[in-house]
């Protein structure tokens, strides 16, 4: 039985300039969450279950632990992160539970062990390298047939929306450090969670189910407009658009919640696009734990469309894309059952040299193919864009 402690800290500065080397899973908004390192605990799953069997194996692993918590909040104690794939298969889900975490929230500061870990060496941070982008010849017309025929289909009655996403590909020329990344990221999102967890890094605007005790709180984003591009962005597409997403998740959390609140939407700017945002607010009936929420949550028509079903066998058929982690659950879970789950967007998944970025928008009887490709140019730029900027930011 290995023990878990928790003490207080001192605080630390910068969390990013703690995270001792490139391996590092990294959680952060507006300079508070965690870095954590090493690994005591991982579990990989696939399948239609995988939400259900994570919590599991994360109720055993808590079950089995001798815990020390002098700071008791959310995130302290044990906790796992995880990074779920968007279907039921392929790809493989994965929970990690690393040796160390150094976490900050409200202003307390706090480092959780497992077991007895030794200090690993400090590795410098590397530059961000070099990125050869594959071009893809016929993304582009690939594109326009997969909107034209999904708006084509929404005409016909078939469903109400749709999201159709592509993927770009490019090759790094060096190594790659993900807190060089995320440094970037959270210096041009500050109010985004920045993310590093198993070779998946973003920076998300967009929080599907956030749980501290009873409260709960979830962020659904839908209707996108961008500069150089749709400059309205409450227009009727875009309400429509957002609506359906509202009403995804509200259906969901109206089964676990006691109280809901959904004010009218509000604009969320971020560096690159605005959103039309809802911040869902509830108190929980029962005790649902935050990965339970995300998991029934998962797909909302954010991502996926409406109705589910159909969407996500269009979506599937259109893209022909693997979605792998993008557009899924990532985030945290404390023993308490306390967490934060973003949806992946805005992201990448680094494996080896290899880097796949991901964009996606929600199609509606009213969209274009050409203003849907601005989208998700404008998206898809919140990664890319980092590759570009040369200057140092962190201790490299
Ligand atoms: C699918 C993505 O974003 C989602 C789709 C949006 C839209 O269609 O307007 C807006 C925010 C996100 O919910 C993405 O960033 O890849």
């Amino acid at each position: 039985m290995e023990l878990v402690r928790t003490v207080k800290i001192d605080d630390p500065g910068s969390l990013l300039e703690v995270a001792p080397h490139a391996g590092a899973t990294l959680w952060l908004r507006g300079g508070d969450g965690m870095v954590a390192w090493g690994e005591a605990a991982r579990f990989e799953i696939s399948g239609p279950d995988r939400f259900d069997l994570a919590r599991r194996w994360w109720r055993r692993f808590t079950a089995a632990s001798r815990i020390s918590d002098e700071v008791e909040r959310p995130g302290s104690g044990p906790i796992m992160f995880g990074s779920f794939t968007f279907d039921d298969g392929p790809g493989t889900s994965v929970l990690i539970v690393p040796r160390v975490v150094i976490g900050r929230r409200d202003g307390i500061a706090w480092k959780t062990t497992v077991g007895d870990p030794e200090e690993p060496p400090r590795v410098p941070w590397a530059r961000l390298p070099h990125v050869d982008w594959r071009s893809e010849p016929g993304a582009r017309a690939r594109w326009h047939s997969a909107v034209s025929q999904a708006v084509q289909d929404i005409k016909a009655d078939r469903l109400e929306k749709v999201v159709l996403a592509r993927d770009v590909r490019g090759r790094l020329a060096g190594s790659f450090d993900p807190r060089s990344a995320v440094a970037r990221l959270t210096e041009r999102f500050p109010s985004c969670w920045a993310f590093a967890v198993d070779g998946l890094i973003g920076a998300s605007p967009e929080l599907l189910a956030h749980r501290v005790g009873r409260d709960v709180t979830s962020l659904v984003l839908a209707g996108t407009a961008w500069p150089g591009g749709a400059h309205t962005l409450v227009t009727p597409k875009n309400s429509v658009e957002h609506s359906l997403a509202a009403d995804s998740a509200i259906a969901v959390l109206e089964q676990y919640c006691d109280t809901l609140d959904v004010p009218t939407p509000h604009v969320l700017r971020l560096a690159n696009v605005t959103h039309l945002a809802t911040m869902i607010t509830g108190t929980l009936r029962g005790n649902t734990d935050a990965l339970a929420l995300a998991g029934r949550l998962h797909p909302t028509a954010a991502v996926c469309g409406t109705p589910t079903h159909p969407a996500r066998e269009l979506l599937r058929s259109l893209e022909g894309l693997d979605r792998d982690r993008y557009a899924a659950p990532v985030g945290w879970q404390d023993s308490r059952g306390d967490g934060e789950w973003c949806i992946a967007l805005r992201c990448a998944r680094v494996s080896g040299q290899e880097l796949r970025l991901f964009a996606g928008c929600g199609i509606v009887a009213g969209s274009s193919p050409a203003a849907e490709w601005q989208e998700t140019e404008a998206k898809l730029g919140a990664v890319r864009d980092i590759f570009g900027v040369r200057e140092a930011v962190g201790s490299f």
